[in-house]
């Protein structure tokens, strides 16, 4: 196992990169612990999650909203669940999104920890404390920042991902490449998905440079008020596409990243976007889709980096530099009839 502690301004994070799921017993006590997960987890690792009382909800976005906040509280009560209580999320991001903000709530608050099991919760989502739920076609409007104790990195649970999440996940990474990372642009560009898949040192070594990657910035700006905002590269156009076509996070993300970087070559002179492109779909990622524009933009309106009538859309301006630039829903509808 390999262990970082990252101290956030809100509460330290105790990473546990190539730990093995039976090390959840020291941190998670069975006694003082609930576990929080969806029926694709229990379907594969019920046996595993035995020791704990576990509350579990229906897998997928849908599943990120006010209601199962609501369920899972009740049985939380009905648990008999204390303020001393450690809520674990075991799962990929809706579920560990649920479990933070639940546990931030929760008698106004009590401890939480996660064990993320796909790609793109152990890169991204199960980091920074961001947690929350969505409002309908709105992404994470109702939310809050609380940092979990913990994060347990177990790769054998990717064993049974499903190739479309593996896919899903490697969204994020690109991103981050795109933002802070030239170097790892270039070795996403030398390998193919399945080349990680197949060598766990190497995939080890790209999910704990991305995880660190987004904490390094997270610390730096826990409340996003300068450089967290980067993280949200690809995100603007995302968030208004992907509730309302359904669309797996990642692949919205990757439709958003082709949008920013085209807006990109207008405003900063980025000169990549072919590179870009290539490299989402030498992962299997979409470039592209057709979509109503006048519904995305009144999404995009709805936007929470939006200042002053102003999006604060996030460009690129070289392969692993991004900006924060102010756009007017003007500049945004031009570009989006192109
Ligand atoms: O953690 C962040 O900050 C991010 O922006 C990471 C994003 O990949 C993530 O999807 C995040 O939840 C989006 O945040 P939001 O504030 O735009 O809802």
């Amino acid at each position: 196992m390999t262990e970082h502690i990252i101290a956030f301004p809100g509460g330290t994070t105790r990473f546990c990169f190539d730990a093995d799921l039976e090390q959840l017993r020291q941190l998670a006590p069975p006694e003082k612990s609930f576990i929080l997960t969806d029926e694709n987890v229990m379907i594969h690792y019920q046996r595993e999650l035995k020791p704990w009382q576990v509350i579990t909800i229906p897998a997928g976005e849908a599943s990120k909203s006010l209601e199962t906040v609501d369920d899972v509280v009740r049985q939380l009560i009905a648990l008999d669940a204390g303020r001393d209580a450690l809520l674990v999320g075991v799962g990929g991001g809706v579920v560990t999104d649920i479990a933070g903000f639940v546990a931030g709530i929760y008698k106004r608050g009590i401890r939480c920890g996660f064990v993320p099991t796909s790609i793109l919760a152990m890169v991204d989502a199960a980091i920074g404390g961001k947690n929350g739920v969505d409002i309908g076609a709105f992404k994470n409007m109702i939310g809050l920042v609380r940092q979990p104790e913990f994060l347990l990195y177990d790769y054998r649970l990717l064993q049974t991902l499903p190739e479309e999440e593996w896919i899903n996940g490697w969204a994020e990474i690109i991103k981050h490449a795109c933002i802070r990372d030239e170097a790892m642009f270039g070795l996403l560009e030398q390998h193919r998905l399945e080349d990680f898949q197949k060598n766990g040192q190497l995939l080890h070594k790209l999910v704990m440079k991305n995880a660190l990657l987004k904490a390094g910035i997270v610390a730096q700006d826990e409340l996003e008020q300068g450089d967290r905002k980067l993280l949200n590269f690809g995100h603007t156009l995302a968030h208004a596409i992907e509730n309302v076509y359904q669309l797996p996070h990642g692949f919205a993300v990757a439709i958003g990243m082709v949008f920013a970087a085209k807006l990109s070559e207008q405003h900063t002179g980025f000169p990549a976007t072919g590179r870009l492109v290539a490299l989402l779909e030498r992962y299997g990622l979409p470039v592209s889709m057709d979509f109503d524009k006048d519904q995305a933009l009144h999404l995009m309106q709805a936007d929470k980096k939006k200042a002053n009538g102003l999006i604060h859309y996030i460009l690129l301006e070289t392969l692993g530099k991004a900006v924060i630039q102010p756009l007017s829903v003007d500049t945004l509808r031009q570009q989006i009839a192109l």
